[in-house]
């Protein structure tokens, strides 16, 4: 069997593309320095895979910002107002992705959201009346040409017409349906263009294929592959899918003219049980994703090559393929000097899948699997004990009942309690948790590291930083407080070091969005708190003031989702064992007389399943548990605030409520305010602060944006329920658009009080 890549990671081993970026944007390097960065990186990642045998090696995945964003201005939908700062091409794409203000306007960045059920994500698409879709850029031939330059033949990927019109966003009368005939045009030229070329496959990305499809949807689906598909001509079309299983539409996609099918046999439940029911035609070929795109763990040849050979008694013609892109897992194990080797004999990385593919490629040809070295050394590996297992922790979570997932006073009479125990204004004003993440912080943290400092200087450091921080924020008027989170090299990773069970790595960084990239722990074995993690960093921030404080915590759903889960035990207990050790630094920041406690729940949304009729079953009958575990023994008075990014939770909005935090904030400015729709037509109980403002982006609000922010809210939420923050916390930003910003927001928050 012939093999290939989805997609690969794009930052480059060692993050090349974000620091170049970055140093791009700050105006340290040309845009001709940042091309050939991105060139070298284009060019090793292809040689890569060429060197690792992979038959299908796709092109045009590597993306300055975001894939949808190249879509998006390869189609024309560059909306008015960016054209209108006549900027050039690249820095045009970068205003649309981050925001711009300068002399030459002031734009605000699209909107983000998650791609799928990942921590990766897109831009979206805008497609307003007035945008008239229609194949403009290059992108995509150019890249292709720049590979086949180098002597390798490539599969450009694009993304397909369907999931883009999908995902876009549609801000005036027209509808994806509006847009088809130019869309079906646009992407006929794709293909005459990638014809002309003489260029061989072209992968064709339709995520969106795996979710709920309505009888409406498959039309639209079907209506735009008959028309596009008859321009094909030489080309040949693979149509990629991923994220889970094509049930709704399997048979649709079999009648339409594609030479190539690719499908998820890991994430998609149903996938081998559509091919066993339905077939597969001898005509086609199929990409079959059995290496997993999203997790760190080696594939077991011989569950693998079992699959593979059931697949092959329905399909005449099979290639073996990741289950996504690679983007979702870090380049490659060899950077890892700290991890130990019989630890990381488990793991592979993107580098490390494509030796997995070359080999199981190799071992299908022969049929004799159990003749190669390869396959005996990985059945070692796999009939080994993997992960490190505490007898006492898993009794811990035998042992959980009702009443540890229940707050012993309700709501509505700790509200009124919590009111009197902070006296707050109307509208109180507080933050996410984490302040800028300056040079000097980042530095502090990397000496520690390094060895070049002790952990008593570091600390000393640390508190220096909380100091500056609180005085801050009195200054700004600020009613909450946080410490700013300047022991945390991340929300997720911190809490990892700090837990038995996870390990971590020095550079297995996974992009998330634009130039941030995350650096997920991997879970190794049950979970277990060693020492109280927050506390003496709360304390003496809530020393520093009379004001509240907010203890900062990172919730057991987030942990989990944001880490490389084990493979050998469920979710559920995974996500108990770390709610049980999250409860426990609840408890001890309470005794120590912290009195407003977050716990974020950041990634709560992400990884709902993309079925509806999965929600409960496989996610939130346990998600909303795990929640409610941690803070169900503290005391009425003690209030406790979540916090949610890219929310769009509007369907769950009642599950929400029932996490039974007093307090939630989450992500609004960026997107419509739907979500504040959905609160009031539910009689949402918590009390929220919708961001007010968007801090993925350097923008400064403006005092009168954030006041109309705020009265369009409480048209729909109760002037006692209302919070006013920014959208997440501030890691992210620089100190004067943070302070500028802040004293915005705080000026807005007073002027709108001062009406009430
Ligand atoms: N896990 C996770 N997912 C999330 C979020 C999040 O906060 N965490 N937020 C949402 C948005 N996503 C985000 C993802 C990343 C970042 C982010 O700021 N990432 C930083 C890295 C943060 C980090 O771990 N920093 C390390 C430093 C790592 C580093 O670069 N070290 C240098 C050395 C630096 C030095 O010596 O100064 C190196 O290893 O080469 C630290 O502070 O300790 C970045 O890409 O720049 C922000 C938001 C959704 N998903
Ligand atoms: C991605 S959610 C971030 C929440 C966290 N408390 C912070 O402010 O950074
Ligand atoms: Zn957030």
């Amino acid at each position: 069997m012939k093999s290939a890549v989805i997609g690969f990671p794009r930052v480059g081993k060692l993050r090349e593309l974000k620091f170049a970026s970055e140093k791009y944007f700050r105006g340290e390097i040309t845009k001709e320095e940042l091309d050939e960065t991105a060139e070298s990186l284009r060019k090793e990642h292809w040689q890569l895979q060429k060197s690792n045998g992979i038959h299908y090696i796709p092109s045009n995945d590597f993306s300055f910002y975001d894939g949808m964003l190249d879509m998006a201005v390869l189609l024309n939908a560059v909306p008015e107002e960016y054209r209108k700062l006549g900027l050039d091409e690249q820095d045009t794409y970068f205003a649309m992705a981050r925001g711009y203000q300068g002399e030459k306007g002031d734009v605000k960045a699209f909107t983000m959201k998650k791609w799928f059920n990942t921590n990766y994500h897109y831009m979206v698409p805008e497609l307003n009346d007035g945008i008239q879709l229609k194949l403009f850029g290059s992108k995509p031939f150019d890249e292709y040409e720049e590979a086949k330059a180098l002597g390798i033949e490539t599969k450009p990927v694009i993304i397909g017409a369907f999931t883009f019109l999908k995902l876009a966003k549609y801000n005036g009368s027209r509808t994806a349906a509006d847009f088809v005939e130019q869309v079906v045009k646009a992407y006929e030229d794709i293909l005459y263009k990638l014809n002309e070329l003489g260029t061989k496959w072209v992968q064709i990305d339709e995520p969106a294929l795996v979710m709920d499809l309505s009888e409406e949807d498959i039309k639209l689906f079907v209506t735009l592959y008959e028309a596009i598909l008859r321009s094909k001509n030489n080309v040949k079309v693979l149509i990629q899918t991923y994220f889970g299983d094509v049930r709704d539409c399997y048979r649709q996609i079999l009648s339409l003219e594609f030479d190539g099918i690719g499908l998820d046999f890991l994430e998609g439940k149903k996938t081998a049980s559509l091919l066993k029911e339905n077939g597969f035609p001898d005509n086609k070929i199929l990409f079959a994703g059995v290496i997993n795109g999203k997790n760190i763990w080696k594939c077991d040849y011989k569950k693998t090559l079992d699959l593979l050979l059931e697949i092959r008694k329905q399909a005449e013609h099979v290639v073996i393929s990741t289950s996504c892109s690679l983007l979702h897992v870090p380049y490659t194990l060899e950077n890892e000097t700290k991890l130990e080797a019989d630890v990381k004999t488990y793991f592979a990385f993107a580098k490390e899948k494509l030796r997995e593919l070359q080999e199981l490629s190799i071992m299908t040809e022969s049929g004799d699997f159990e003749a190669f070295a390869e396959y005996d050394n990985n059945r070692q590996i796999f009939e080994s004990e993997r992960s490190y297992k505490d007898k006492e922790v898993q009794a811990n979570v035998m042992a959980l009942s009702e009443g540890d997932f229940r707050r012993e006073m309700n709501r509505k009479e700790r509200e009124e309690l919590q009111k009197k125990e902070f006296a707050l204004p109307l509208l109180p004003t507080t933050t996410i948790g984490s302040f800028p993440q300056t040079q000097k912080v980042k530095k502090n943290r990397s000496s520690y590291r390094k060895g070049k400092i002790d952990k008593e200087t570091y600390d000393r450091k640390v508190f220096a930083f909380i100091e500056e921080c609180i005085r801050k924020q009195e200054e700004l008027g600020l009613d909450v407080l946080v410490h700013g989170e300047y022991e945390r090299n991340d929300m997720v990773e911190f809490f990892g070091e700090n837990l038995a069970g996870f390990i971590f790595t020095e550079k297995a960084w996974v992009q998330s969005y634009g130039t941030r990239c995350v650096k997920p722990p991997i879970i190794f074995g049950d979970i277990k708190r060693i020492r109280p993690i927050t506390v003496h960093y709360s304390v003496y921030a809530q020393g520093l003031t009379k004001r509240p404080v907010k203890g900062m915590l990172t919730g057991p759903v987030t942990i989990l989702n944001w880490s490389f889960p084990r493979e050998d035990i469920s979710l559920q207990e995974m996500v108990y064992q770390i709610g049980i050790a999250i409860r426990d630094e609840v408890c001890d920041l309470e005794k120590a007389g912290i009195r407003i406690i977050q716990i974020d729940e950041a990634a709560l949304k992400e990884k709902l399943p993309i079925r509806k009729n999965d929600w409960y079953r496989e996610y939130l009958d346990w998600a909303i548990p795990a929640f409610r575990l941690c803070h169900s023994r503290v005391k009425p008075e003690t209030q406790i605030h979540t916090h949610m990014c890219y929310s769009e939770f509007e369907e769950i909005v009642t599950d929400i409520d029932n996490m039974d935090a007093d307090v939630i904030s989450f992500e609004a400015s960026r997107s419509r305010l739907d979500i504040i729709n959905a609160l009031k037509k539910s009689n949402f109980e918590t009390e929220v602060g919708p961001g007010v403002y968007d801090i993925h982006s350097p923008r400064i609000p403006t005092v009168d944006e954030i006041t109309q922010t705020l009265e369009k809210m409480l048209e729909k939420i109760d002037k006692n329920k209302l919070w006013v923050n920014p959208d997440c916390g501030l890691k992210t930003r620089g100190i004067p658009e943070t302070k500028a910003s802040l004293k915005n927001l705080v000026k807005a928050a007073e002027a709108v009080r001062s009406q009430l």
